[in-house]
């Protein structure tokens, strides 16, 4: 059977733009190192980061019509997050999709396939990523779904969780927890921002932590080269 799920609850608006402030690498490790998707995932072209709430579509693979089904389901703040069933390098996302999507206010498309008219979605600002670029298009025959959870490149997306991606790969973060996620995010940022201020000041890791003391407890020796030589 093929569904569509119209209007599933999505995480607010605010979180996503909260999350957008914020890096991949920075929301990965404050839900303690989850939610990365492979990071085989690459943006189609630089610089561009991102995050809003997934409209999940599965697709079989070479076969990209469900993603026009999916536009229709879409709203501004939205991204577009594709699965194909089995694995296809196939181009099922270009510029023309990529033009119906920014009309509907989608902030981007995460898909486990191909993508292809980089040139066109670089020039258009409409960033995409996805696990090859290739022209090989796909055809429109076989039903399958919109708005189901679904597995994207190795996690768990569900309809409505905010989805951020950016030049280290992609995030996906449970509805349920984007709050107390924006909450730990910002607190290690703070945190980094005392790092850093320290190691410009000359500081080193080594000294700002634990880490001389662990090294010393797991046996690390230094010895002078001088030394070394007798
Ligand atoms: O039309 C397609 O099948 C994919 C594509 O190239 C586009 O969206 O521009
Ligand atoms: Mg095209």
């Amino acid at each position: 059977m093929s569904l569509v799920v119209r209007n599933p609850p999505r995480a607010p608006l605010a979180h996503a733009d909260a999350l957008a402030a914020l890096g991949v690498a920075t929301v990965h490790e404050a839900q303690d190192r989850t939610g990365l998707l492979d990071p085989a995932l690459r943006p189609v072209y630089p610089g561009a980061r991102v995050c809003g709430t997934a409209v999940t579509v599965s697709v079989p693979p070479g076969d990209n019509w469900m993603i026009h089904v999916a536009v229709e389901q879409c709203r501004p703040g939205d991204l577009l997050v594709v699965a194909p069933t089995s694995a296809s390098a196939a181009g099922y996302v270009g510029e023309l999709l990529a033009t119906a999507l920014a009309a509907r206010g989608v902030r981007g498309i995460v898909i486990d396939a191909g993508c292809r008219d980089v040139a066109e979605l670089r020039a258009m600002g409409f960033p995409v990523w996805a696990r090859h670029v290739s022209a090989y298009g796909t055809v429109k025959e076989t039903l399958g779904d919109v708005n189901v959870p679904l597995v994207c490149a190795g996690r768990l997306v569900t309809p409505g969780d905010p989805v951020l991606a950016d030049d280290d790969g992609v995030v996906v973060v449970p509805r349920a927890r984007a709050r107390d996620v924006i909450d730990a995010s910002h607190a290690r940022e703070t945190k980094e921002e005392t790092s850093r201020a320290r190691y410009r000041a000359g500081a080193l890791s080594l000294d700002t932590g634990t880490m001389r003391e662990r090294l010393a407890a797991k046996g690390l020796t230094y010895r002078d080269h001088a030394e070394a030589e007798d």
